[in-house]
């Protein structure tokens, strides 16, 4: 098997087909909507909160709410006044369940639920999953997180929509350190591995440290792609502001840090600072173009059109040239 980041991964151009990149298509169907690009903000207290939510349903892009001190049936009940589809996560616990039960008791089907965990891959997923499927059968279920093809078997097998992959590579994650575990420093190819057996789409999350890895994750078997630390530090983004040295700064934190839990127990993220970056809607215009552009690189006209091209790895020992995936 080979091993590799997105670091060490560049795609090779095929001949060009389009006069301008503004004919290139970067949205995707994803669980009965098209959204305008395949990103979504991660499902975390400092990048994304009620008012990010909105405007993100609003203007045609994905987004999954994070589940910490919120009250999930308010979010989704207010989502559905504005005429807005809801997007909610979820843990396996039993106020979990009994978010579900309400929900089904209020009519308040969710169009999409991520059940949320750092140990995707288990029993109490698969439990939540059939609860869900027999509650709010309406439901988009996407569940995770998981590393392996085992894994994403599994949770399709239980009835999940789509799977989410990662386990360890985010900028404030510490789980490779804390528990020798994941996907740290190999997500790309971790994501490839994962993508040769899936049936369903797959959310690629955690790593992305440039806009080009947005296609890169595409090409590897990704629909959609998870992003934390690109977009905590804009000027809507929830993290608090902090000024150090003169200049301004948010703060971003890992769901599972002393920081978002309250306590230091089972501690597997820390916080960091990102330095502020402008607006949100900059930055999602950008990254539209940018993925265009990667669309326009692959010779084609529509986001898929990246799954065809070849790629090259850059040193190591699986280094040389790649035909296909
Ligand atoms: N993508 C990633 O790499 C990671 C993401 N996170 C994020 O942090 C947040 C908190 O996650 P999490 O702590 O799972 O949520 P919860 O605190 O809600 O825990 C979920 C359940 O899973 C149990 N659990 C957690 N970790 C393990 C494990 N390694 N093995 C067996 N059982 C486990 C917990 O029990 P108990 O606490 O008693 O063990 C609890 O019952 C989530 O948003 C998650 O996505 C966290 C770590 C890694
Ligand atoms: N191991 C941990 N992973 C975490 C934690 N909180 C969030 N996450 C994951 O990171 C990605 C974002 O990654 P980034 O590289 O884009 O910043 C996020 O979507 C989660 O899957 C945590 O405390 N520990």
């Amino acid at each position: 098997m080979e091993i590799f980041d997105y670091d060490q991964i560049l795609l090779l151009p095929r001949k060009c087909r389009v006069q301008s990149r503004s004919e290139c298509d970067a949205s995707i169907d994803f669980g009965g909507r098209r959204f305008k690009l395949p990103v979504v903000p991660s499902n975390m207290k400092t990048v994304v909160d009620e008012a990010l939510s909105r405007w993100l349903a609003q203007n045609g892009y994905f987004y999954v709410m994070h589940r910490f001190d919120l009250d999930n049936v308010v979010f989704v009940r207010e989502m559905k006044q504005h005429g807005l589809y809801a997007s909610i996560s979820l843990g396996v616990k039993a106020p979990d369940y009994a978010t579900v039960d309400q929900l089904a008791a209020e009519g308040l089907a969710p169009e999409y639920i991520t059940i949320d965990i750092a140990h995707g891959h288990a029993d109490t997923v698969r439990d939540m999953i059939r609860h869900i499927k027999a509650k709010l059968p309406q439901s988009f279920v996407i569940a995770g997180n998981v590393a392996t093809p085992e894994a994403v078997i599994d949770l399709e097998t239980w009835g999940a929509d789509a799977t989410k992959v990662g386990v360890g590579p985010g900028k404030v994650c510490i789980t490779k350190l804390k528990t020798g575990f994941g996907t740290g420093g190999w997500q790309l190819s971790a994501l490839k591995w994962c993508a040769r057996v899936a049936t369903k789409p797959i959310i690629a999350d955690g790593g992305i440290r440039s806009h080009g890895d947005i296609a890169k994750s595409i090409r590897f078997g990704a629909s959609m792609v998870m992003i934390g630390s690109l977009f905590a530090g804009h000027e809507e983004s929830p993290g608090n502001t902090v000024e150090e040295g003169g200049a301004l700064y948010k703060e971003y934190y890992g769901s599972a840090s002393d920081f978002n839990k309250g306590e230091y127990r089972h501690v597997e993220g820390k916080r960091i600072l990102e330095p502020i970056k402008g607006k949100l809607a900059d930055t999602l215009i950008e990254m539209e173009q940018d993925v265009q552009s990667s669309i326009s690189y692959a010779g084609g006209t529509k986001l898929m059109d990246v799954r065809k091209v070849n790629y090259v790895i850059l040193g190591g020992d699986n280094a040389g040239e790649h035909l296909f995936m």
